[in-house]
């Protein structure tokens, strides 16, 4: 993931993801057809796509033929890295389960967790070569107030996850939401280059000045923007809106 990610930052000039997060309900017409329309005129725009697998399962089993036709069609060109959010978590054997699903089958670039069960919850993705997880630091909900932010939760899983990184040689990474941003000044100051995942921004209604105030020129970044975008009637204006305002304050 983080060498795909380097690459494409570099060739695109952006951390942008475009979150297909395609809910029927709000979708007239075929969800795969609306996904490649959205993927054709952003393609080359965008630094990758993320995908989360909630909209699809609620489809049944037409959703998850169309999240995979998504990904090979995303796949098409191989420079583009994939996020599948799916903020798994569970014991050895059944995250082996979900780990061959996602790493050995969809060949996703990479996976949200929940590190709440601990890092041997972990472990099985991380046996695939191919693998990369984001695991849950600071979250973009109210009830981030609940136990991350009052129980610093997400200062201990960055500091367990940036030392993780280093041993599992950069397989891992951390999300961190652009809504409760007061807090990432101490989160990159324990992070080296670890990738952060950082919804928030659009819908949410998460500040980008304030984001990067506090991320005090931290470069390895992703900025997912799902309904912001694939919702919006012109998708590929609002990608390069959302590309152009970061560009503002990240330096290239
Ligand atoms: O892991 C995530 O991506 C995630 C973590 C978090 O704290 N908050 C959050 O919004 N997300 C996901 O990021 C996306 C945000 O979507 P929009 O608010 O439509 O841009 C959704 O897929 C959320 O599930």
């Amino acid at each position: 993931m983080l060498e795909k990610y380097l690459k494409r930052r570099e060739s695109k000039k952006s951390v942008l993801f475009a979150g297909l997060d395609s809910d029927f309900e709000k979708i007239d017409g075929d969800v795969l057809d609306f996904n490649k329309k959205i993927i054709d005129e952003t393609s080359d725009i965008v630094c990758g796509y993320k995908l989360n697998i909630a909209f699809y399962e609620k489809m049944g089993h037409k959703g998850i033929e169309i999240l995979e036709k998504t990904i090979e069609y995303i796949k098409q060109d191989e420079s583009i890295p994939i996020i599948l959010d799916a903020k798994r978590s569970d014991i050895g054997n059944t995250a082996a389960a979900y780990a061959y699903y996602y790493f050995n089958v969809l060949k996703v670039d990479s996976l949200t967790v929940n590190p709440l069960m601990g890092f041997d919850t972990m472990l099985p993705y991380l046996e695939y070569q191919n693998a990369h997880l984001f695991a849950l630091a600071l979250t973009t909900n109210k009830g981030a107030y609940d136990f991350e932010i009052p129980e610093k939760l997400y200062l201990k899983i960055t500091k367990m996850m940036n030392e993780k990184n280093k041993e599992y040689k950069n397989k891992i990474g951390i999300v961190v939401g652009a809504t409760n941003s007061e807090f990432i000044d101490e989160i990159v100051e324990n992070s080296e280059d670890m990738l952060f995942l950082i919804p928030g921004i659009g819908a949410q209604q998460g500040n980008v000045e304030k984001l990067f105030r506090n991320l005090k020129g931290y470069k390895n970044i992703v900025i997912n923007v799902s309904r912001g975008i694939i919702f919006n009637e012109n998708p590929r204006e609002k990608a390069k809106e959302y590309n152009e305002l970061i560009s503002k304050y990240y330096n290239f």
